[in-house]
């Protein structure tokens, strides 16, 4: 069931327009992620998802609530991790999670979120004094103190080292698995391949393409990529090229190490072939390429 409906959403700015007619449904308990090149719109977007823009056109439904005219229902429901969060220096991480649960009627057991998101040893420690990480943690907690059924979470991550991003993730996963609902803006494709369940990628104000992360992957040409050395040369080169789904072959002049980009029809084609040939593929590897690659793919690049 969708929680998030988003449709026909316009939004311009000095009569730019940077949101440009987008859809999606988000439903109760994924990972849904924004992805796009910089200044695509997302956190346009998203902000106007929380309410915080006033969409020129579209309709934006949160539970069924409007966040522009329900603002108050719709911030009992959803919580939001704002890009470029800061608090004030001295506050300290107690006192940043009492603050934030009195905006809430039913709030979460501070305790319990705090334990649970490693903020336990921490509480007294002024949020100046805060690595990137623990920083990142404490704005989940405060997304979070509501106990909100959706949680937006805007570039998490940008900033971290990769082991807090790894843990920031695992974090992701335990919210997602504790019933809420997760949009998460990210510009990092290992990110979105790992956590979310389906990716809305938006270039330029518009949507290019909603679809799972092995969907986005699978769209882009020669997504499969095979690899190997044949025991003696192909009789006839060319026919490699002429499998079915094949998008391009190439061949190491040093040591004719055969590389073949097509879909997983074209391996199976390629290995049933070497069969019939008797050559022996050496070193085989079937490898899929990666978000980025469908990433580079679905938005295009400025002129
Ligand atoms: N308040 C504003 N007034 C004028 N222009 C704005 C305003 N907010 C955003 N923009 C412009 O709208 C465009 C979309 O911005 P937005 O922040 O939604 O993109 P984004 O996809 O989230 O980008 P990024 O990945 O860089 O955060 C950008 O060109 C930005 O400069």
């Amino acid at each position: 069931m969708a929680i998030i409906e988003v449709h026909g959403l316009h939004k311009a700015y000095g009569g730019r327009p940077v949101v440009d007619g987008v859809d999606f449904t988000v439903d109760e308990g994924e990972i849904f992620g924004i992805l796009g090149p910089n200044g695509a719109g997302k956190t346009t977007t998203v902000e106007c998802v929380e309410g915080l823009r006033i969409p020129d056109a579209g309709t934006v439904r949160v539970a069924g609530l409007d966040p522009a005219t329900d603002r108050h229902e719709v911030t009992q429901l959803l919580g939001a991790q704002l890009q470029e969060s800061e608090l004030q220096p001295k506050l300290t991480v107690r006192e940043a999670l009492e603050l934030y649960s009195a905006f809430y009627p039913r709030p979460a057991d501070r305790h319990a979120l705090a334990e649970r998101l490693g903020l336990d040893s921490h509480l007294d420690r002024r949020f100046a004094t805060l690595s990137g990480g623990q920083k990142q943690r404490l704005f989940i907690a405060l997304a979070l103190i509501g106990n909100p059924r959706v949680v937006v979470l805007d570039e998490l991550t940008t900033g971290l080292d990769p082991r807090a991003r790894r843990d920031t993730w695992q974090l992701i996963e335990e919210v997602r698995d504790g019933g809420v609902t997760v949009v998460l803006v990210t510009h990092f494709m290992e990110e979105a391949q790992r956590l979310c369940d389906r990716i809305a990628v938006i270039d330029k104000g518009r949507l290019a393409a909603l679809d799972t992360p092995a969907g986005l992957i699978g769209r882009s040409a020669g997504s499969t990529v095979i690899s190997f050395t044949p025991s003696k040369p192909l009789p006839d080169p060319g026919e490699l090229a002429r499998l079915p789904g094949a998008v391009s072959v190439s061949t190491d002049g040093h040591d004719g190490r055969i590389t073949v980009h097509g879909t997983d029809a074209t391996a199976d084609a390629v290995i049933s072939l070497l069969a019939g040939l008797r050559i022996t593929a050496s070193r085989l590897r079937v490898l899929e390429t990666s978000l980025d690659d469908a990433f580079l793919d679905l938005t295009e690049q400025d002129a």
